[in-house]
């Protein structure tokens, strides 16, 4: 996941060392990021000077990282024959001239440096805590394996699964439909302020304040959802339920947020959980180890939600 995404950031070709390189550094970031007491009552922040000083450490450490990443970029744009390895299009492009409102420059180094971290950590774990979670449900519930096996071989028949065949595949999209319902990575989609007095939910938000939403209770709130405990693919296969995933007709679940500043990886993200869970049950079939039919369901939050016990799993090769 995380290769994928550095190499549609930077395009350009990196090394196992480097990759490796990078990758510490961005779980520094996340760490460095932990939400703390000064975050929200800034009257503190002298008590967390040292916490601060790690900060800036791991904040120095991530502009000395990205920035020869950039740099070697821009010359591949300038200079076309310069690295043959580059690839045509990559997200730094897009903000190497992006026009900024109020503002005369393009965003200099450092802000792209930030540009590029949010890039792949907004979009690294989010993905993988989806596949983990996938499997876990699918070795929780051999029937909903199978099913979505069958599925498979009925569409594709023996060729590799890619992204055209996700479409025809309804079985497919509804079990990542509720495996996003019911274990959307994050709790917490980002923080959000009114910029005007508003309602929400009865309540009077006035303005500045920031606004917190816990994606699970909506997505399992028994007041729009049918048995909502339940990991059940087949209520939106049968038809039974529905939600907009976007939330522009409605709000019923939002693993992505909603709104102006909804994930901007949607798309790809969807698509990538969806294809890499197809190819995993397509090539095998999940077990669970060391006992068959068990998972241990419990969550512990890190930057996303991920199983309490990592998942372990049997894997047998399809015949
Ligand atoms: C299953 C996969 C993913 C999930 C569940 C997910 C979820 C989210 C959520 C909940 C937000 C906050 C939205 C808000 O507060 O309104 C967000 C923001 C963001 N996501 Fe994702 N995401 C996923 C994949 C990705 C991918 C693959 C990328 C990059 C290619 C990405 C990049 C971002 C960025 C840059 C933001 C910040 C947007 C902003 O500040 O306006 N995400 N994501």
């Amino acid at each position: 996941m995380f290769c994928i995404l550095l190499a549609m950031c930077f395009g350009v070709e990196m090394d196992e060392e480097s990759i490796e390189k990078v990758d510490q550094m961005m779980k520094s970031v996340l760490i460095a990021l932990d939400p703390r007491l000064d975050d929200f009552l800034p009257l503190l922040s002298p008590f967390f000077y040292k916490q601060r000083k790690i900060v800036q450490k791991v904040r120095k450490q991530q502009i000395e990282t990205l920035v020869p990443l950039i740099e070697k970029r821009r010359k591949s744009i300038q200079n076309p024959d310069s690295d043959k390895t580059a690839a045509s299009f990559s997200y730094l492009d897009t903000l190497f001239n992006l026009q900024i409102e109020g503002r005369k420059s393009s965003p200099l180094d450092e802000e792209i440096v930030t540009l590029c971290s949010e890039f792949l950590n907004g979009g690294t774990d989010t993905s993988a805590t989806a596949v983990e979670w996938a499997a876990a449900r699918l070795i929780e519930n051999q029937k909903i394996q199978s099913k979505l096996y069958d599925e498979i071989k009925t569409t594709v028949g023996e060729k590799k699964i890619d992204e055209k065949d996700i479409e025809n595949m309804p079985y497919l999209n509804a079990v990542v439909k509720e495996l996003l319902r019911k274990h959307p990575p994050t709790y917490f989609a980002l923080t959000h302020a009114v910029t005007e007095p508003a309602k929400l939910g009865g309540y009077d938000i006035p303005t500045g304040t920031n606004v917190e939403f816990f994606l699970p209770g909506i997505s399992e709130d028994p007041k729009i959802w049918a048995d909502p405990e339940k990991f059940d693919p087949d209520r939106f296969y049968m038809g039974r339920e529905d939600a907009d995933i976007t939330g522009v007709t409605g709000v019923k679940m939002m693993p992505f947020g909603a709104g102006r500043r909804i994930c901007p990886g949607m798309g790809i993200g969807t698509v990538q959980v969806t294809l890499m869970l197809a190819r995993m049950v397509q090539e095998f079939e999940w077990l669970g180890y060391p006992d068959n039919g068990k998972v241990d369901l419990s969550e512990k939050l890190e930057f996303t939600v991920v199983m309490k016990n990592s998942l372990r799993a049997k894997i047998k090769p399809r015949a």
